[in-house]
């Protein structure tokens, strides 16, 4: 069964990775993505400079394992040590795993600050711009503000230069789906589109202390794992459906077993990404849902993903 999948150009051995943000801010952390089964890794979203994030608690598990609610305000050691990481990655190492790099600037300065370091570095890693990252204050985040959607991306594309993808938040408007997949198919260097990340200002309280799970933001925090699914499904399904040719859709969102990834594949997706179940599992997920994905690929009598991949049907 072959579960290999090339994305901006570059081979994934196997289209699973985590998803950033989750066991990715230091380099003993991604040196175990690089030695665990994941078939490539990304790194934490980086901002111009360091940043120890919000007080804790900030992320909490849900009950009945139904998901996740964070919170963390970008904890991350800023762009230059993922620069750094990258400028010393062994890209020809023995998996053979790329390098994926997540930038989210506070402010389009940052990103261009970031994305023209990385240009100049010229490595093969590959750079996803978070869009999730907050915008002017009071005004939505980038990716829920169409209009400075598209004037970040007339900036930072000519600036990247070459092939890269975006981190989006889920929508949950058909007309979003449009104006979005329309924005991206004006951009020939966007390549593909990573769905979903959190979904947004979600509140988890605790019924004995009643009491939110995490201290930043009165509770409020972005919700993954299994219970964001559907959205997921969608959102990646939802941009398949109307990006160009040649443009791909790495899915996030929901993924506990094979069965998701199974799910995200028949969606549209390229590669998928793991959040929530790595970070309640460690990184023995990768070779448990490999495991599983490829029996289930099996019993349908499937060789390859490209065989499945976007042909989820409709009634
Ligand atoms: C939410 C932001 C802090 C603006 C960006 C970083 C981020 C965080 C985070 O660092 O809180 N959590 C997520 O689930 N997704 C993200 O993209």
């Amino acid at each position: 069964v072959d579960l290999s999948t090339t994305i901006a150009g570059v081979k994934l051995p196997n289209l699973l990775l985590n998803a950033s943000g989750v066991n990715c801010r230091f380099e003993n952390e991604l040196q175990q993505l690089v030695e665990s089964k994941s078939g490539s890794l990304i790194t934490k979203s980086a901002t111009l400079n360091s940043r120890e994030g919000n007080p804790e608690p900030r992320y909490a598990p849900l009950a009945g394992s139904i998901g996740s609610i964070n919170s963390m305000g970008l904890p991350n050691q800023g762009y230059e040590y993922y620069l750094n990481y990258a400028k010393n990655f062994d890209y020809n190492n023995t998996a053979g795993k790329p390098l994926f790099i997540s930038l989210a600037g506070l402010s389009l300065a940052e990103n261009k600050t970031m994305c023209e370091a990385f240009r100049d570095a010229n490595l093969p890693c590959v750079l996803e711009v978070n869009f999730s990252c907050p915008n002017v204050p009071g005004k939505p985040q980038v990716g829920y503000d169409m209009e400075a959607m598209e004037q970040a991306l007339q900036v930072l594309d000519p600036i990247i230069g070459r092939p890269f993808g975006i981190k989006l938040p889920p929508y949950f408007d058909i007309a979003h789906f449009d104006q979005a997949a329309a924005i991206f198919n004006k951009f020939d260097n966007v390549v593909f589109v990573t769905c979903i990340n959190s979904v947004g200002n979600g509140l988890a309280i605790d019924l004995d202390s009643e009491t939110a799970l995490i201290k930043p933001k009165d509770g409020f925090g972005g919700l993954g794992g299994l219970l964001v699914l559907p959205t997921a499904l969608a959102n990646v399904n939802a941009f398949y459906r109307r990006l160009k040719p040649g443009k791909q859709v790495i899915g996030c969102g929901g993924v506990t077993s094979g069965k998701e990834v199974f799910l995200h594949i028949l969606a549209g997706a390229s590669a998928v990404e793991i959040g929530t179940q790595l970070m309640e599992e460690g990184t023995g997920v990768f070779e448990r849902v490999q495991k599983e994905l490829v029996e289930l690929m099996t019993a349908k009598g499937y060789k390859s993903v490209e065989e499945f991949r976007g042909k989820v049907k409709t009634l």
